[in-house]
């Protein structure tokens, strides 16, 4: 049986570690602030900006949730963001996501001043990020590298597979990944014989938002599997069960060690966003970065 990999008790973990830099810093008389800002009423966006904003404040920061109608207009979203920009309480801000239709994420993002953008969703964090500068790590990614570190040690030569190719997720997870030193795949629904290919891999992280998609079969035995996907199922009774991307009880027949859902990945999200706040709040007071908080340079 593969060995647990326990997101839920590395970012308790990881929100304590933080916690103690936020001390540090109120020694200081700074407070950093995260501002999230929610559309619409997505049942499962209102759990997550719900906790986001507990945890903000569980680890000594300043949080401001702002909670807009479905109807909220881009032109309003975009001056609230103006807003926060200039706003020197608030060295975070993030745009949950999904958006509804009538407004675009692209523009809404570019808004946000690219040293606030905790996401590292801007097009100036993610081209930093790329080219190995001081652009913030997307939260999730980086959430999945932590774990993987902490399991395996160091990642050189290590064959990476990565399924999915979103922006939020599998574009700058095979990024992070390359940069330490794996020999990276990025596939999707168009790779040729998927399964082979995932089962050449050391490394298996899973993005795809499709339930139970990865069986044990399409596993190399001893690989390490990160499981990002969150689904709810409708069971029998009527009640939802959360899934992941990986069909679980025949993954963990094979694989060495294993993300579940929920308790992997998912806690890791917003640990690392509150890690991306205190950075952002570091560097805006030109402040050092602590050696344990994991940047590109
Ligand atoms: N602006 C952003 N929007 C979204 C992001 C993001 O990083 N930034 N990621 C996801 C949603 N997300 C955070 O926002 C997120 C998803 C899941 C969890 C989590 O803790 N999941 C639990 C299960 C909780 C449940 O019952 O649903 C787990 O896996 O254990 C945290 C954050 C999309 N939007
Ligand atoms: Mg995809």
């Amino acid at each position: 049986m593969a060995q647990l990999i326990d997101g839920k008790a590395f970012a308790a973990s990881l929100r304590n570690d933080i916690a103690e830099e936020v001390a540090k810093l109120h020694q200081q008389g700074i407070t950093p602030g995260l501002a999230v800002i929610l559309v619409g009423e997505d049942p499962a966006s209102q759990v997550y900006v719900r906790n986001k904003g507990k945890q903000t404040i569980e680890v000594g920061m300043s949080s401001f949730v702002h909670k807009l109608p479905e109807s909220t207009s881009q032109t309003d979203l975009l001056a609230l963001i103006n807003k926060l920009n200039n706003d020197n309480s608030v060295q975070g801000i993030l745009v949950q996501i999904p958006l509804p239709d009538h407004i675009d994420a692209d523009t809404v993002i570019n808004a946000i001043d690219p040293r606030k953008d905790v996401d590292g969703f801007h097009p100036v964090n993610v081209g930093r990020f790329s080219t190995g500068g001081n652009g913030t790590i997307p939260c999730t990614p980086l959430g999945c590298l932590m774990l993987l570190k902490d399991q395996l040690g160091d990642l050189s030569g290590a064959r990476a597979l990565v399924l999915g190719r979103s922006n939020i997720v599998g574009k700058p997870m095979s990024t992070l990944l390359l940069n330490e030193n794996c020999t990276v795949t990025t596939a999707h629904s168009r790779t040729k014989d998927l399964q082979e290919e995932c089962r050449r891999a050391d490394i298996l992280i899973v993005a795809v938002g499709r339930p139970e998609m990865v069986k044990g079969s399409w596993i190399k035995p001893g690989a390490t599997v990160i499981d990002v996907g969150i689904n709810r199922i409708e069971q029998d009774s009527g009640k939802a069960r959360l899934v992941g991307d990986v069909q679980f009880s025949s993954a963990a027949e094979v694989a060495g060690a294993i993300t579940p859902v929920p308790g992997g990945v998912g806690p890791m999200t917003i640990a690392c966003l509150l890690l991306n706040t205190l950075t952002a709040a570091l560097r805006q007071n030109d402040l050092p970065i602590p050696t344990w908080i994991p940047t590109q340079n």
